[in-house]
Formats: structure tokens, C-alpha cells, sequence
């Protein structure tokens, strides 16, 4: 497992003509070939760019050359642009993150009803300062999993309605560290989730949060 765990049912309604229903996908639309077999590759490659965009210090004739070279890029993506139901990116099971490049990566080891087990490391990019994560990129890597362990929960899409970090001690980048969610009390549509974030045994943050189950159709 990488992205998410693949061995779930969704059971969500689809319609014939409508790739979406709502806030819901319509269909579950699990793929590992959406964008070829090195699409993987390219987002390691934007998020290696992000590394040292983070960290370079480029002249302005660099600047200069390096704008024109992604002018291209832009270019070349403005041709196949796509709605985000269709997009690989968020939708690759296979990949870290589900080959979605705003979050930080994270690899899915275990993933059930019980709840999220998953390795996550921060990039350089992921700075925040003095050498460490910002923790507004901790709390979307508890949202992520948080969210997908109430929807694992559920068998559904969940939303966050509130999300609480604790930021125990600093969370080093460029490190493997393991990240836990799971379910703690369910009530009605209510999932009260909570989570951890630990580097070897040091625990580095926790997690308090509730979601919302979203109602069939719900935006
Ligand atoms: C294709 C391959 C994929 C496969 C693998 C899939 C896995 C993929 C995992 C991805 C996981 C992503 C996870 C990211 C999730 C976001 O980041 S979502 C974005 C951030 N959140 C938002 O934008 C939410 C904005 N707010 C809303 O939309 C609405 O307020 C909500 C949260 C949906 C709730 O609205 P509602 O459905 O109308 O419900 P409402 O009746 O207001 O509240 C229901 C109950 O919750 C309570 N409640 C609601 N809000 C609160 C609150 N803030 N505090 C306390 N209680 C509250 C209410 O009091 C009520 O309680 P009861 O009266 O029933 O006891």
C-alpha cells in the first residue's frame, strides 16, 4: 500500500453521466494508470524542484532562464488539463499521497475500519524554520489520514469540522516519521479522530479532530 488502502469497498452511488454527486465521487475511481507508469516520477520531480526553489539562492540571469523553462511546462500541461475527478493527482492509490503533490508524502502501511497506519516525511520544502517542519503542513498530514480514517470508518467521504494539533516537540524533515489515526467514538455521522506523530519514540504531535460524515448528494 502507498497512496491508500486498496482493498475497500466504497459504497458510494454512481450515476451514468455524472462523475460526482455533490461533495461525493460518484465512483470511487481507484486507478494505477491514470498518467502513465513514471507519473510518479514527475511528482517527485515538482516536489524535488520545490526542495530547491526552497533553498537556492539563484542569480537573476537564473531566474530569467528558469521562468522561460516553466513557461514551457505550463504550457505543455495547459494542453491536457483535466477536472479534479480525473486528475491522477489525489487519485493514484499507488503512489505516496496518492500522487497528490500539495500534500506531504506519506506511504500507507496499514489502512482499515481500525483505523491509519502510514510513514510520512517531510520535505525540505516543508520548512518551516530552524531546520523544521511548519506545523501547518503537520495539520494537513493529520487531516489527510484523520480524514481517511473516518471515511475507512464509514465507508464514505468525511469532512473536517474541526482540527486540533498539539505540537509535542519539533518534527524534523527529510526523515521517516510514523503517523497514526484512528477512530475513537463514532456517533451518528460524528467521528472523533484521533492521532499521532512520532520520530522513532519521540513523539513529535498528536491529533484531536471531528468529521462529519457527508449526507448522499451533500456539497
Ligand atoms: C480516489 C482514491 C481515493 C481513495 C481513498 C479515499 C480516502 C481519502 C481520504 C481523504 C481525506 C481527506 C480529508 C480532508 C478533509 C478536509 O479537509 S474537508 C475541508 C475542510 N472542512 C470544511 O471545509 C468543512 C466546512 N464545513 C462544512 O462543510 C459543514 O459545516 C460540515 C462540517 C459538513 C457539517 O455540516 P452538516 O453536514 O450540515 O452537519 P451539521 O448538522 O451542521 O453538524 C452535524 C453534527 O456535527 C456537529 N458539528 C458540526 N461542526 C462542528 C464543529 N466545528 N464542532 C463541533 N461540532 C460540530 C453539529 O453540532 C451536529 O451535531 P448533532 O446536532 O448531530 O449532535
Amino acid at each position: 500500500m502507498k497512496g491508500a488502502p486498496t482493498d475497500q469497498k466504497w459504497h458510494v452511488p454512481a450515476t451514468e453521466d455524472s462523475p460526482h454527486e455533490g461533495g461525493f465521487r460518484a465512483e470511487i475511481d481507484v486507478t494505477v494508470e491514470r498518467g502513465g507508469p513514471r507519473y510518479g516520477e514527475l511528482i517527485e520531480q515538482v516536489r524535488t524542484f520545490m526542495d530547491k526553489v526552497r533553498y537556492a539562492n539563484p542569480t537573476p540571469e537564473l531566474v530569467d532562464e528558469i521562468i522561460s523553462d516553466l513557461q514551457e511546462f505550463n504550457a505543455k500541461l495547459d494542453t491536457v488539463l483535466v477536472d479534479e475527478w480525473t486528475s491522477p493527482s489525489g487519485t493514484r492509490i499507488d503512489l505516496p499521497a496518492r500522487g497528490n503533490i500539495t500534500l506531504p508524502p506519506y506511504e500507507v502501511v496499514d489502512g482499515g475500519e481500525h483505523g491509519v497506519t502510514a510513514t510520512v516525511e517531510f520535505r525540505p520544502f516543508h520548512l518551516g524554520g530552524n531546520g523544521v517542519a511548519h506545523g501547518g503542513h503537520v495539520a494537513t498530514a493529520f487531516d489527510d489520514l484523520g480524514g481517511m480514517a473516518a471515511a475507512l470508518n464509514v465507508h464514505g467521504i468525511c469532512r473536517t469540522a474541526y482540527l486540533t494539533v498539539n505540537y509535542r516537540s519539533l518534527t524534523p524533515l527529510s526523515t521517516p516519521l510514523m503517523l497514526r489515526t484512528w477512530v475513537e467514538r463514532r456517533d451518528d455521522r460524528k467521528l472523533f479522530v484521533k492521532g499521532t506523530l512520532h520520530d522513532g519514540e519521540r513523539l513529535c504531535a498528536d491529533l484531536d479532530a471531528l468529521f462529519i460524515a457527508l449526507r448522499r448528494g451533500q456539497a
